[in-house]
C-alpha cells in the first residue's frame, strides 16, 4: 500500500474520530463535556450526573438520574468468585494491575455481546460504574488479608466509595471533595487511554474489554500513572529549599517532570487550577501538608524555566495532594483516575459503535525486502549481550 500524507509521531494532532462528548481548547485552558464548563460542572453536579451526561448526551431529568442512581446502587457488590479470585493476587501486586484483570474478569460473567441491544448496553454502563469502585475498595483490602467491607445503600457514589476504602463514614467535605475529583477525571477527548478503549471497542468486543484495556493505557507514568510519580517526586524533593537544584538535576538528566507537560494543553490546565483549590480547601479543614508548600515552589520554578515551553502543571500534579489528605494511599491514585474515567470510556465506546469502523491505521515501512532464510547454524553469533541487540 502506498502512503499518502505526513507521518505524525504519537499522531500528535491527527484527527481519529468526530466526537461530541468533550471539547478542549489548549491555549486558553477550557475543558467542556458535552459543551458545559468543567468549572461549572465543578460547582453545580455530582459525579454520576456527570457521567450520565458524557454516556447518553444530556443532562438527566430528575427521574432519569434517579433511576440511574439507583440501578448503580444496587449492582455495587461484586461476586464472590471475583472476590476469591482477586484474593490470590499477589498483595505487592500494583492495584492498576488487579483493576485491569477484575475489569477484564467481569466479562466472563456478563459478556454477551449483544451490542445492538440497547437493555445490554445500559446494563454494561451501570455494572461498570457500580463495579469498579468495589473492586479498587477491595484489593486494597484483600492485599493486607482484611475482608472487603460490602457497599452501603444508604451512601452516594462518593460517600460509599470512601467508606468501603477506609472502613468508616467519610466527614461530608472529604465525600464532595472526592467527588469533584472524579468529575474531574471523568473524560478528556481522545487522550491515550481513550484512544485505546475506541480501538478495543471498534473490534465489536465486549464492554468489559474495552475498560480492561483502558486501564492497562491509563497506568502508564506518561498517563494516569504520572498522579503516582508526583507524589514520590515530592517526597524525593524533600524541602522547599531543594525545589530548584532538584529540578536543575532533572532537567540537566533531560528527565520529564512528572505532573508537567501536555499534549493539548500549553497553559495550566484547568483541572489542575480546581485542584489546587480543593488541596488548600482540605488543609483548612484537616490540616496543613508540607508537601503542598513544595509543589507550588516546584510549580513556579518549571514557569521560570519551562514555561516559554508551554509546560505547566496538569491534572496529575496537584490531584495527589487531595487524596492524600483524604487518606487515600499512593498506590491508589491511578485507579481512582480509573474509576472516574469509565465514564469517559463508555462514553466513548457507546458514540464508537454507533458510526463503527474498524480502526486499522497504516505504517511506513522501513525494513528490507527479499532477504534470504539463513539456516541456525550459519547465524553470526552477535558480540555482547542479544538482549541488547537492536530490536530487541
Ligand atoms: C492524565 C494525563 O495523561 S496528563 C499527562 C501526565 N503525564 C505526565 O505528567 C508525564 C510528564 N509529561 C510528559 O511526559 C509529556 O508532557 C506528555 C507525555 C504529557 C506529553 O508529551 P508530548 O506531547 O509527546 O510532548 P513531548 O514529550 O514531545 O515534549 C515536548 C517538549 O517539551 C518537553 N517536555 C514535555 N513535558 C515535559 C516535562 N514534564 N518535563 C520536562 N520537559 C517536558 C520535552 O522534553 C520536549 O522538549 P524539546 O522540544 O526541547 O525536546
Ligand atoms: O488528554 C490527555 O492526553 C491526557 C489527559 O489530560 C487526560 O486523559 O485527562
Amino acid at each position: 500500500m502506498t502512503f499518502v500524507g505526513e507521518y505524525k509521531p504519537g499522531l500528535e494532532g491527527v484527527p481519529a474520530t468526530l466526537s461530541s462528548i468533550s471539547y478542549v481548547d489548549g491555549q486558553k485552558g477550557i475543558l467542556e463535556y458535552r459543551g458545559i464548563r468543567v468549572e461549572e460542572l465543578a460547582q453545580k453536579s455530582s459525579f454520576l450526573e456527570v457521567a450520565y451526561l458524557l454516556i447518553w448526551g444530556k443532562l438527566p431529568t430528575q427521574e432519569e438520574i434517579d433511576s440511574f442512581e439507583h440501578d448503580i446502587r444496587y449492582h455495587r457488590r461484586i461476586k464472590y468468585r471475583i472476590r476469591d479470585m482477586m484474593k490470590c493476587f499477589p498483595e505487592t501486586g500494583h492495584p492498576m494491575d488487579a483493576l485491569q484483570t477484575s475489569a477484564a474478569a467481569l466479562g466472563l460473567f456478563y459478556s454477551r455481546r449483544a451490542l445492538d441491544n440497547p437493555q445490554y448496553i445500559g446494563e454494561a454502563v451501570v455494572r461498570l460504574l457500580a463495579k469498579i469502585p468495589t473492586m479498587v475498595a477491595a484489593f486494597k483490602l484483600m492485599r493486607k488479608g482484611n475482608d472487603a467491607v460490602q457497599p452501603r445503600d444508604d451512601l452516594d457514589y462518593s460517600a460509599n466509595f470512601l467508606y468501603m476504602l477506609n472502613e468508616r463514614e467519610p466527614h461530608p467535605l472529604a465525600a464532595k471533595v472526592f467527588d469533584v475529583c472524579l468529575m474531574l477525571h471523568a473524560e478528556h477527548t481522545i487522550n491515550a487511554s481513550t484512544f485505546s478503549a475506541m480501538v478495543t471497542a471498534s473490534t465489536l468486543t465486549d464492554p468489559y474489554a474495552v475498560v480492561a484495556s483502558a486501564v492497562g493505557t491509563l497506568a502508564g507514568p506518561l498517563h494516569g500513572g504520572a498522579n503516582e510519580e508526583v507524589l514520590f517526586m515530592l517526597e524525593d524533593i524533600g524541602s522547599v529549599e531543594n525545589v530548584r537544584p532538584y529540578l536543575d538535576g532533572l532537567l540537566e538528566r533531560k528527565a520529564k517532570i512528572m505532573g508537567f507537560g501536555h499534549r493539548v494543553y500549553k497553559v495550566k490546565d484547568p483541572r489542575a487550577t480546581i485542584l489546587q483549590k480543593l488541596a488548600e480547601e482540605l488543609f483548612e479543614q484537616f490540616g496543613h501538608d508540607k508537601y503542598y508548600e513544595i509543589a507550588v515552589e516546584l510549580e513556579a520554578a518549571v514557569q521560570d524555566k519551562l514555561g516559554h515551553k508551554g509546560i505547566y502543571p496538569n491534572v496529575d500534579f496537584y490531584s495527589g495532594l487531595v487524596y492524600r489528605k483524604l487518606g487515600i494511599p499512593t498506590d491508589l491514585f491511578t485507579p481512582i483516575f480509573a474509576i472516574a474515567r469509565v465514564a469517559g470510556w463508555l462514553a466513548h465506546w457507546k458514540e464508537q459503535l454507533g458510526k463503527n469502523r474498524i480502526y486499522r491505521p497504516t505504517q511506513i515501512y522501513t525494513g528490507s525486502h527479499g532477504e534470504p532464510y539463513i539456516p541456525i547454524d550459519e547465524r553470526a553469533v552477535p558480540l555482547g549481550d542479544p538482549l541488547e541487540q537492536e530490536g530487541n
